[in-house]
């Protein structure tokens, strides 16, 4: 099954390249890591993040690629074989056992002694603070207190590679902070790698040294947390962590933005096609050339009733699309183009008058705009 070469001498740590196919439904992501490092899977509903994880797990048979893991490879290696934990948001724990055979089981299938798997659970449950509960059953856990049992059964194995599937979707938002902080010390001291896959961008960006964003089964960037939320690549990207993004070409001191581009915060709605005659121009700070993305926050974008004088380089007349709260500020939809979103204060709506539909001047500094190759 291993196709391709290896690539000199495999180092430590994971190197898989997946592809599988799943009904109509096509995967073809590569993905590394380095020991220690946790590298979460972000994406939309669907865009095959489990699959890829069920993939490294062999949970789904690959038609193409490989899964190397410290050096050796394991493509062809029964589930049972691989040495992996994984924690599945469906993945219950075994309900005639209790929380201490629940996690001496792996182990004991590794063939180590019955003392010894158990003492290995203690000390796992110990370290969850869940020694009091050891000889409690699944169903009179909290559903935070079964999830660190979880985590403990996975790691029992001494993982090199830890899967972890919305480890945190089906607990409520209190229990969901208190396991997330838990999650992150624990894999801090964890030396093996950690695959995560989440929807959840806050997850992502708490838990992860990097972030592997999937679309569509493929990966469609890759990088730090604070690297992919400053420089977005997608329209989903922009979403997530709430930047107006734009396609464009650079002319110099200003991108000309793609005329059938629909990437934007309102997503859809064409961003910089004609608009007075000519396409719409973002100024930024640097020169550029070529193809390239402009990103900025929505509070960048200050709103005028009349085109403003001064510094401001871009500006833009636009159409009120939508008006909502946004935290303690309201974020104001425009129609563009280019399509955008702004937040401002409610005293700044309620000085300006706005409502849907009404016309106003839209404003950004080129200092604000970040402005980096496609
Ligand atoms: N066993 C299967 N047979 C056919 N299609 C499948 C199978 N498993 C998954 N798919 C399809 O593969 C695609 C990716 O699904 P997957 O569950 O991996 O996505 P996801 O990113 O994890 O989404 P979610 O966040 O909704 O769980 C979907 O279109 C799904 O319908």
């Amino acid at each position: 099954m291993s196709e391709e070469a290896p690539a000199g001498d495999p180092g430590p740590g994971l190197d898989a390249v997946l592809r599988a196919r799943l009904g109509g439904f096509a995967l073809d992501v590569s993905l590394t890591a380095e020991p220690g490092e946790v590298l979460a899977l972000l994406g939309p509903n669907g865009a095959g993040k489990s699959s890829a994880l069920r993939a490294l797990a062999g949970l789904v048979p690959l038609t193409g690629g490989h899964v190397r893991l410290d050096g050796r490879d394991e493509t062809t290696t029964a589930v049972e074989g691989r040495p992996i934990g994984m924690v599945f948001q469906d993945y219950l724990l075994f309900e005639h056992m209790s929380a201490l055979d629940n996690v001496a089981f792996g182990p004991r299938c590794q063939g180590v002694p019955k003392a010894g798997a158990r003492a290995r659970a203690a000390e796992l449950l110990d370290h969850m603070d869940l020694s009091a509960y050891a000889h409690t059953r699944p169903r009179h856990l909290s559903g935070g207190q079964a999830q660190r049992v979880a985590l403990a059964r996975a790691l029992a194995v001494r993982p090199r590679l830890l899967l972890l599937d919305e480890p945190m979707a089906a607990l409520d938002a209190s229990t969901r902070i208190e396991v997330r902080s838990r999650l992150r010390r624990l894999l801090t001291g964890f030396d093996g790698v950690t695959v995560l896959v989440t929807h959840d961008p806050l997850e992502a960006m708490v838990l992860a040294d990097r972030i592997a964003v999937i679309e569509s089964g493929r990966v469609v960037q890759e990088g730090a947390p604070a690297e992919v939320a400053r420089r977005p690549r997608t329209a989903y990207v922009a979403r997530l962590v709430g930047l107006n993004l734009f396609r464009g070409r650079g002319d110099g001191e200003a991108v000309v933005l793609d005329a059938r581009d629909g990437e934007g915060r309102s997503g859809g709605h064409g961003a910089g096609s004609a608009h007075g005659g000519g396409p719409a121009r973002v100024a930024v700070r640097e020169p550029r050339e070529g193809p390239a993305l402009v990103a900025f926050p929505p509070r960048a974008v200050a709103l005028y009733p009349e085109h403003p004088h001064g510094s401001t380089r871009n500006v833009w007349r636009s159409t009120v699309d939508g008006i909502e709260r946004f935290g303690d500020q309201v974020r104001v939809h425009l129609a563009g183009p280019p399509a955008l979103v702004a937040d401002i204060t409610p005293a700044a709506l309620a000085d300006l008058g706005l409502t849907h539909g009404d016309t106003v001047w839209a404003g950004v500094k080129a200092s604000e705009v970040e402005c980096y190759p496609q």
